[in-house]
């Protein structure tokens, strides 16, 4: 079976790489200009500088030949991910399509998989998602990843085809519980990031994690999920992740907002829309979500980061 990567950003560019080793892959850009450019250099100088493109690794601009393979990776930012699918339906239909993307779509509350599954009913529906750098996966260094399928039979197919020498894949059948949870970490990593920048503290930045852990909870399990996924790879494991390191653009987009620092527009920070979307969520679902929605209010510049802090430290108190 092949395999084809769609969107030729950090992460799709860093799991082409380590899916060479099993065989030919194909890595698609939209950008024909950049597809040329990755030809020439055999590198990825845009997204992903100082790695080499394996030989097994093929670069197209043309979306056909990217889907001649039976296996489709979805690896373009969660905002994107409709319109994509959307352009290139009929190529896609009928295919098992992989996101790997983390978040809520803004306009409609859906994850990713809810998105294909919208987008392109007869098409089978996976999710890759889990604590991974793309530089970390490009270099070769060890990752543990969460494949999420409802289909049974299919998802262990996907575990198999998808695992490599680095990348070692867990599966669930627990689809909601695994795009929750890749989704509202990034959240909790923009409001770990604006403790640190304001000079917060560590232990503030632990209660974050903690009481963030306890939103996504909330939130997944109100939704179907089960608590066993929230506390695995897909949710507690990249909530430790993306809250802790500085790799991190949502974690770092947090860090300027403490700071009170610009932050370059043009990079892919999912926890922003996501954060709003959950917080509509959560009002529909009349859930009580505070960090989230004081990330909203840090976002749109209703809030300093010391009044924010105020303001959950000064909320009633409960059991924990
Ligand atoms: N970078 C990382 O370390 C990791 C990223 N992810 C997830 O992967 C997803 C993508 O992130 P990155 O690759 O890092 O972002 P990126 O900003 O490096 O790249 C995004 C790519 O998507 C392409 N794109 C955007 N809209 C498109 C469309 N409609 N059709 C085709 N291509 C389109 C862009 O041209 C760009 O090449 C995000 O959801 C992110 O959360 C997940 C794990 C690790
Ligand atoms: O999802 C990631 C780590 O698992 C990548 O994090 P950022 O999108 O914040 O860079």
């Amino acid at each position: 079976m092949s395999v084809s990567v769609l969107g030729a950003g950090a992460f799709g560019t860093a799991l082409a790489i380590s899916l060479a080793g099993n065989g030919p892959v194909t890595l698609w850009a939209r950008n024909n200009a950049h597809a040329e450019q990755m030809q020439t250099s055999r590198r990825n100088v845009a997204r992903l500088p100082g790695v080499d493109l394996p030989p097994e690794l093929t670069v197209t601009s043309d979306l056909a030949e990217a889907a001649e393979s039976d296996t489709i990776l979805l690896s373009v930012p969660m905002q994107q991910l409709r319109g994509l699918l959307m352009a290139e339906g009929d190529a896609l239909a009928g295919k098992a399509l992989v996101a790997c993307c983390k978040g809520i779509e803004l306009s409609t509350g859906m994850g990713p998989v809810s998105v294909i599954r919208d987008c392109l009913p007869e098409a089978q529906a996976a999710l890759l998602t889990g604590p991974s750098f793309a530089a970390d996966i490009a270099r070769g260094l060890p990752t543990a990843l969460t494949l999420a399928c409802e289909d049974p039979a299919l998802g262990l197919s996907l575990q198999e085809q998808l695992t490599t020498a680095n990348l070692r894949l867990y599966r669930t059948t627990d689809t909601v519980g695994a795009e929750l949870g890749g989704a509202l970490k990034n959240v909790i990593a923009i409001a770990c990031g604006a403790v640190i920048g304001a000079g917060l503290g560590e232990s503030a930045r632990a209660a974050l994690m903690t009481r963030g852990y306890a939103e996504m909870q909330r939130m997944a399990l109100a939704c179907g999920a089960r608590a066993e996924t929230l506390a695995g790879l897909s949710g507690f494991g990249d909530l430790t992740l993306t809250c802790s390191s500085d790799l991190s653009r949502n974690y770092r987009l947090g860090f300027a907002i403490g700071r009170g620092e610009s932050f370059d527009p043009s990079i892919t920070v999912e926890g922003a829309a996501t954060a709003r979307a959950t917080a509509a969520k959560a009002e529909d679902m009349r859930l009580d979500m505070p960090i989230t929605q004081t990330v909203v209010a840090l976002l749109d510049g209703r809030l300093t980061i010391h009044d924010a802090t105020a303001q959950l430290l000064s909320r009633p108190l409960k059991e924990e």
